[in-house]
């Protein structure tokens, strides 16, 4: 339903100053509710996309909606988006409450409902009690609930939030992940996650979408991006992988490192050149004459709930693999895998050709 959508993008472009094109061509539509992850590498467009929502910048050409009417010329105080900034922006000169009372204060609200909005927003990100406190007293954690209390106290349709975990240490970090999408959840908001870390963008969002050089490369939900990468960009961002040259033979045949494997992939032209990547995860150890493709363990590193293996195969290509059994450095040992393990990227496919792609394939079989 049209109604679901919050925000839409029409093929957006963005110039600055120069002719470089930081945004290219950028369409998306962002369901109300929901939580959305950008990721991409540092310069990749991000907060670009942030800023053009939240009204500080204006898209060169293309059409942003929100709720849908165009906002192009709309400015920045009169959309019903808030931003959390990565340094929270919080004001070191006033305590926890006035920070929070700040944008009730400039609207000139009354001081009674003041009080009673600042510590319904202090409560809900469990900091009642903290109304008194000096932001410089407050832990990172803290500041960070601070900042968000500050974006929702004027009920805004949409967060945005511009790499907020970014300060703390890995165990707040986690810590907070959990917390920003229980939040997320109980306010029933739209939230905008910017992030270049893939591991908080698959643990918390309902959709990722992945750029690169101001192109979205691939959306989805974090399941299927993780699976289904569409090309080597993505599946190299998100989490580790084992990427090699490879050719579709006919549907359900390909060739890698010599040898023919059954897969579950088609929909391409006899013989086509083609990307295969295969998850560390989804390869198992066995002995050399049972493996698939046999490799040599270079390096074994243990990480807590597998050992982290490096191998490299005749050809000089490297397979990590995860595995739970522990190996010895320098043997030769087998690597077996699922046909369903064996993902296939096409060179150069775009978004809409790989759905168009696995449609008529699915359709088929
Ligand atoms: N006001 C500006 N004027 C000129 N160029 C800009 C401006 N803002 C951003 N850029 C350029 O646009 C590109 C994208 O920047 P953007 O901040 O959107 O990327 P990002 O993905 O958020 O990166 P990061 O993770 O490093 O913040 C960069 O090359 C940046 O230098």
């Amino acid at each position: 339903m049209e109604n679901d959508i919050i925000i839409r993008f029409d093929n957006v472009t963005k110039i600055y100053n120069s002719d470089t094109k930081v945004l290219q061509d950028v369409s998306f539509e962002l369901e109300r509710g929901k939580f959305y992850t950008l990721l991409g590498p540092s310069g990749c467009g991000k907060t670009t996309i942030l800023r053009i929502i939240a009204g500080f910048e204006k898209p060169t050409t293309g059409n942003v909606y929100m709720n849908g009417k165009v906002v192009n010329d709309v400015p920045a105080n009169e959309r019903q988006v808030n931003t959390v900034f990565q340094d929270y922006a919080l004001f070191p000169h006033l305590n926890v409450f006035e920070n929070v009372a700040f944008g009730l204060r400039i609207k000139k609200v009354k001081e009674s409902e003041i009080k009673t909005r600042v510590a319904e927003a202090l409560k809900f990100v469990n900091l009642a009690g903290y109304e008194n406190r000096e932001i410089t007293e407050m832990s990172g954690g803290q500041r960070q609930r601070v900042a968000i209390a500050r974006a929702i106290i004027n009920d805004p349709e949409v967060i945005l939030l511009d790499e907020p975990l970014s300060a703390l240490d890995l165990k707040l970090r986690t810590e907070m992940q959990y917390e920003l999408r229980e939040l997320q959840q109980r306010l029933g908001k739209t939230f905008i996650f910017v992030t270049h870390d893939q591991e908080e963008a698959l643990a918390m969002s309902d959709e990722i979408f992945v750029l690169n050089e101001g192109i979205i490369q691939q959306s989805g939900t974090p399941v299927d991006i993780y699976d289904e990468p569409i090309n080597r960009f993505v599946a190299d961002f998100i989490g580790e992988s084992n990427i090699v040259d490879g050719v579709m033979l006919e549907d359900y045949k390909v060739k890698f490192t010599g040898k023919v494997f059954d897969c579950v992939d088609g929909g391409m032209k006899p013989n086509e050149k083609i990307d295969v990547v295969i998850r560390p995860e989804d390869l198992h150890m066995t002995t050399p004459e049972a493996g698939k493709i046999v490799v040599r363990v270079d390096t074994q590193l243990f990480r807590g709930v597998h050992y982290e293996l490096s191998t490299y195969d005749k050809d000089g290509n490297e397979w990590l693999v995860h595995s739970l059994k522990q190996a010895e450095v320098g043997a030769q040992v087998g690597l077996d895998f699922d046909p369903e393990a064996i993902h296939i990227m096409r060179l150069n496919e775009t978004e809409e050709e790989f759905d168009a792609r696995i449609e008529a394939y699915t359709n088929e079989v």
